[in-house]
């Protein structure tokens, strides 16, 4: 939800490392008090047992080690969906970032992951999109709801231990407003709404983003006592879907619908909660007071994870439906795999902002081709396909012992899967160069030449196959072979017949695809930009050769 949070959290500084207010000296032993100003941030390590993973906790701005209450076990809120549209890909990069660091925790930390999702099935957007489609706000966020869960199985993203739904909640929610309103926390205005009233909380609000309470930097134009002061409950406006509550016809407020799911599964215990970047504020500091609030305990939520944005390329903005920037998981599935996507997940630490491009899918896609081939290449040495010099088992074992060590210290470190990756590609670049040994001496030395024009007349052979599949006619007419029908065919047949041509010639571009990374596995890297491709030879990292062919 972009509700203006994203500068928000900017503006704290969120995500930039342990900032200057900071508690100092923070260790295992036990939480040191910070003074002055700086005193909400302070964040004790919980009791527990230590998990063995460290991750960065926005709560504290800094690496803790991660202590989960009950050894084994995490208990994890995850913010949902506002399900009102298709889901884009800045969702998918959220919640499969976020479904890595819980495969991670379960297969290398043998962590049970209880994960709980709210779902946003009644707000502003939803009503008005509603409205718009001229149905009611409950069915079009069932369809959305559906529609997300969808996308999230063709990502692979695991479903949560239960999805919780808003509505499916209303009378917890008004009892939760009730206990904070009799905490003395909480006014009822003679609107009906009500709201959590921050500047009473003082020092304790801004935990999480060191937001201030006492400033006043926003007009108030409603019915709240204070600009921060947020809404628990909204009085419905005329015609609006609402639920009786003491105050009158309403709706839930934003925040409070996840402070209330996750108490009521998980009482007042919570290991880790998670969201994008934008929820930090208000949404998660939010969530934060109401439950300290509810719950009067001194810390709700031990851990927040936060992950990074995805941008789209040249864009400092987020990929969003606001700003109309943004492409759907589904469109995006028609061209690339879920496999292809979670690589180029994996590339990134999960808390970075990350641009989307149609290069940095390439490399992708690349990586992931490298690792198919070297299996490939693996099985057929292990069946006698593969004729090569003996492999050097001794050798491979000992890199696999020292890759397998290398990658749980980078998952270790707060989840560092490009660190990961990367240890696990030099291991396949190893791999390879035992497995290519004897190709490569039999074309080798004085006969480089030799392989060089091969591979030139290969680059050449592709390309004019890539640029044949890639070449469709703007309309119909101008189809080779075909009669040319003239003006009066109708537009739609001739956008079907394009159709029909790009189905055609697709297994041919999957074809240039899967040649371009059997090679890149010899080292031969081709890359396609538009009718031009090149292609070098790379060895361990050094560029050896380049050459340009025009198709
Ligand atoms: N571009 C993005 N990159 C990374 N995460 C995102 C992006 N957009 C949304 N998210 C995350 O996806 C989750 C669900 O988002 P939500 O349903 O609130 O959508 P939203 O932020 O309102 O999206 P939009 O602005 O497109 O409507 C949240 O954790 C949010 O932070
Ligand atoms: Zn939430």
């Amino acid at each position: 939800m972009l509700r203006g949070a994203a500068a928000a959290a900017r503006r704290c500084g969120l995500g930039l490392g342990a900032g200057p207010g900071a508690c100092a000296g923070r260790g295992q032993a036990g939480a040191r008090r910070c003074s002055g100003a700086v005193q909400r941030r302070q964040w004790a390590p919980p009791a527990g047992r230590d998990s063995g993973i460290v991750a960065y906790n926005s709560r504290s701005r800094s690496k803790e080690p991660l202590v989960l209450a009950t050894e084994g076990v995490a208990t994890w809120y995850s913010c949902g969906p506002t399900v009102y549209d298709h889901a884009h890909l800045g969702h998918a990069c959220s919640y499969v970032r976020f479904d890595i660091i819980r495969r991670i925790m379960t297969r290398f930390f043998g962590i049970e992951v209880l994960m709980v999702m709210g779902i946003t099935d009644i707000d502003d957007k939803i009503i008005k999109r509603a409205n718009e489609m001229s149905i009611s706000p409950l069915a079009l966020a069932r369809i959305y709801e559906e529609d997300f869960k969808q996308d999230m199985a063709a990502l692979k993203v695991l479903p949560p231990m239960v999805y919780m739904r808003v509505t499916d909640n209303i009378p917890q929610i008004i009892s939760f407003i009730k206990t904070i309103i009799s905490n003395g926390q909480a006014y009822v205005t003679s609107q009906g709404n009500v709201y959590f009233d921050v500047k009473s909380w003082g020092k304790r609000y801004g935990v999480l983003t060191a937001i201030n309470p006492d400033t006043q930097d926003e007009s108030v134009d409603s019915d709240k006592r204070h600009g921060k002061d947020f809404a628990l409950w909204k009085a419905a406006k005329p015609q609006e879907l609402s639920w009786n509550s003491p105050w009158g016809k309403g709706r839930p407020g934003w925040h409070i619908e996840c402070s209330t799911i996750s108490s009521a599964v998980f009482g007042k215990q919570l290991d880790i909660h998670t969201g994008g970047i934008d929820l930090a504020f208000p949404h998660h500091e939010n969530e934060i007071a109401q439950c300290e609030v509810y719950h009067q305990c001194e810390q709700w939520g031990n851990y927040f994870l936060h992950s990074g944005h995805l941008h789209v390329k040249g864009s400092q903005e987020k990929m969003s439906k606001s700003l109309k920037n943004y492409i759907t998981i589904k469109d995006f599935l028609k061209n690339c795999s879920s496999d292809q996507f979670r690589m180029f997940c994996l590339r990134g630490r999960y808390s970075s902002a990350v641009e989307f491009s149609e290069e940095s899918m390439e490399d992708a896609k690349n990586l992931l081709q490298a690792i198919s081939s070297f299996i490939r290449d693996a099985n057929a040495y292990i069946k006698g396909q593969l004729v090569c010099d003996p492999v050097r088992e001794d050798v491979l074992w000992e890199r696999l012992a020292n890759t397998k060590v290398t990658v749980k210290a980078a998952f270790a470190d707060d989840f560092d899967t490009s660190r990961a990756v990367a240890a696990i590609m030099d291991l396949i670049h190893h791999g390879n160069r035992q497995l290519k040994a004897v190709t490569k001496v039999a074309v080798g030395g004085d006969k480089s030449a030799v392989l060089s024009s091969v591979v030139e007349e290969l680059v050449r052979f592709r390309t004019k196959v890539r640029h044949y599949a890639l070449a469709l006619p703007e309309t119909a007419d101008a189809v080779p072979g075909e009669s040319a029908p003239g003006a009066e065919e109708p537009k739609q047949e001739q956008k079907e017949k394009r159709k029909q041509l790009m189905r055609e010639r697709k297994p041919l571009l999957e074809a240039c695809d899967s040649l371009r990374g059997d090679l890149a596995a010899f080292g031969i890297h081709i890359k396609d930009r538009a009718a031009v491709s090149t292609w070098e030879i790379v060895e361990g990292g050094q560029t050896e050769k380049q050459t340009e062919k025009k198709s």
